[in-house]
């Protein structure tokens, strides 16, 4: 193999993954560049959601090499989840995971704020919480709201908004419209697709491959812990449309 392109925002190698006796991850390589918006599309438990949990150190145990910013961060590990996924999350990390992890006390804004957990986000804040309001409009009346009077497309727009007020290189969406209505599920997907990334890159797993065929960079297949090569439907070949 040749060596880490220089913009690689996540260079992983031959990482294998799993939870107990499972093992879902089988030898894996991916390189992510700066700048990249990728779709991950495979059925149900194929391994998307253990792939991200990787990269965050949250997977039961896991060896193998994880390069993020050019920091290895990949570790083998095999004792309980969460321990090294703070060093992670300060390397550049977002990981948004599945389903809505969501405080039904606080408010919209509440939960726009506690996203930004570096002192620079924190600092940026306000221009951050714009931004987000911009990609998702629905939110501006509502961030006084407390969440759990929000219905579930709008709270997703929380907890999808919570992860990209991060300070981060490289943002892993999972499943970004699992369990919406179709026509509120791809407005969620439109909304992660104006996300200006700059030098940042973003993986959206998704089941639903209608819904980024045509409109990321790249779709990578995720079949039995494997990534099955490029589909040939990237945005360029695609012609970009919207
Ligand atoms: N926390 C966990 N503990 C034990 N097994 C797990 C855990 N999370 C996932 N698994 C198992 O790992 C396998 C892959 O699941 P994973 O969630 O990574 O797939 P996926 O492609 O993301 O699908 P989904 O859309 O259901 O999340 C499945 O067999 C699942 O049961």
């Amino acid at each position: 193999m040749s060596g880490v392109a220089k913009n690689a925002v996540l260079d992983v190698r031959g990482l294998s993954a799993g939870w107990g006796p499972l093992r879902v991850i089988h030898d894996l390589d991916l390189t992510v560049f700066a700048g990249e918006r990728i779709g991950l599309v495979g059925l149900n438990g194929h391994g998307k959601s253990t792939l991200f949990q990787a990269i965050a150190g949250l997977t039961g145990w896991q060896r193998g090499s994880i390069l993020l910013n050019g920091f290895e961060v990949g570790r083998t590990r095999s004792q309980g989840p969460g321990r090294y996924t703070h060093q992670i999350v300060r390397r550049g990390l977002a990981l948004i995971p599945q389903g809505d992890e969501i405080f039904h006390g606080l408010t919209v804004e509440e939960h726009l704020d506690s996203g930004a957990y570096t002192r620079r986000a924190w600092k940026e804040r306000a221009t951050r919480k714009l931004k987000i309001l911009h990609i998702f409009p629905p939110l501006t009346k509502l961030m006084a709201t407390p969440v759990g009077r929000l219905s579930g497309g709008e709270r997703r727009m929380v907890a999808i908004g919570r992860g990209l007020m991060a300070d981060a290189d490289l943002f892993l969406v999972d499943e970004p419209s699992l369990g919406l209505a179709p026509k509120i599920g791809k407005s969620v997907v439109d909304a992660l697709m104006a996300v200006e990334l700059g030098s940042s890159a973003m993986v959206i797993a998704e089941q639903n491959l209608g819904l980024l065929e045509g409109r990321v960079d790249r779709i990578i297949g995720m079949h039995a812990g494997k990534l099955k090569g490029e589909a040939s439907a990237s945005k360029s070949l695609m012609g970009g449309h919207r």
